[in-house]
């Protein structure tokens, strides 16, 4: 059977990943956080001392990157220096071409014969699965994303300044959603979330609701 597909994209610290992690959990999918992908492509640059806006640099190392190569899981790909390393690979369309593959054959073989994937990032309902079964973007606004960046980060023990987490948030933004090659924005048929003022469970069920209104489907766990 063709694995179900759910794809939910949105600006960094929307609170996309919690979600994707929930829904997948629920409803027995696999996920994908394809912003590890672009993250694990930034780092690999820095690493060979290049810069991240380098096209030939970036592509090579995207073109290096398969589902087992270890860097996936290293702690450094959480900081900020990983993330803005990430938003310069990812506006260079050969990284995108190589990464596409990489999440298409996520979609179509999900991990441990998963019934379905749920993938987050900036381009999931509008470039990689246009035909997802369900499309979601979560949204909130700039200054309570860089609120809940700021409080993980210090529940993290790593110091940060809120002007200097909200300006970086906001230089994200820009290049992400200014890029030419898949900029972020709603798909045309995504259900658009705004959790600005929704806890974590209220943006969980609004997403529930929508999924199984697109596919029939409830949740298993
Ligand atoms: N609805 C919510 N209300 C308050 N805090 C939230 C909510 N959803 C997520 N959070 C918290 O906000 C922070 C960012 O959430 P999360 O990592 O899921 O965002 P993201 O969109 O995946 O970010 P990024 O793109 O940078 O990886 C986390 O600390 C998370 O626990
Ligand atoms: N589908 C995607 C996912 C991510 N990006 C870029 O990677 C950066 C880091 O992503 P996080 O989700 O981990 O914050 C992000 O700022 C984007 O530039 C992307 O382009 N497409």
């Amino acid at each position: 059977m063709t694995p179900i597909v759910v794809a939910i994209d949105g600006p960094a610290a929307s609170g996309k990943g919690t979600l994707s992690q929930r829904i997948a959990d629920a409803f027995g999918f696999a996920h994908l956080d394809t912003g590890v992908l672009y993250r694990a492509v930034g780092v690999a640059v820095l690493r060979e001392g290049g810069d991240p806006a380098d096209n030939a640099a970036a592509a090579k190392a995207a073109y290096a990157l398969d589902p087992d190569h270890p860097i996936l899981r290293e702690v450094a790909l959480r900081t900020d220096e990983a993330a803005q390393a990430a938003s310069k690979v990812a506006a260079v369309p050969e990284v995108r071409a190589a990464l596409l593959d990489f999440q298409r054959r996520f979609t179509q073989h999900p991990p441990g014969g998963a019934p379905g994937a749920v993938l987050d990032g900036r381009d999931i309902g509008t470039v990689v699965c246009p035909e997802a079964d369900a499309k979601l973007f979560v949204t909130a606004s700039v200054e309570v994303r860089a609120e809940r960046r700021l409080r993980e980060l210090r529940n993290r023990g790593i110091p940060a300044i809120p002007s200097d987490v909200l300006e970086d948030m906001k230089a994200r933004d820009a290049r992400d959603s200014q890029r030419a090659v898949a900029p972020l924005r709603p798909a045309v048929d995504a259900f658009v979330l705004d959790t600005s003022a929704l806890d974590a469970d209220e943006v969980f069920a609004r997403a529930v609701a929508h999924i199984g209104s697109k596919t029939g489907l409830r949740p298993t766990a």
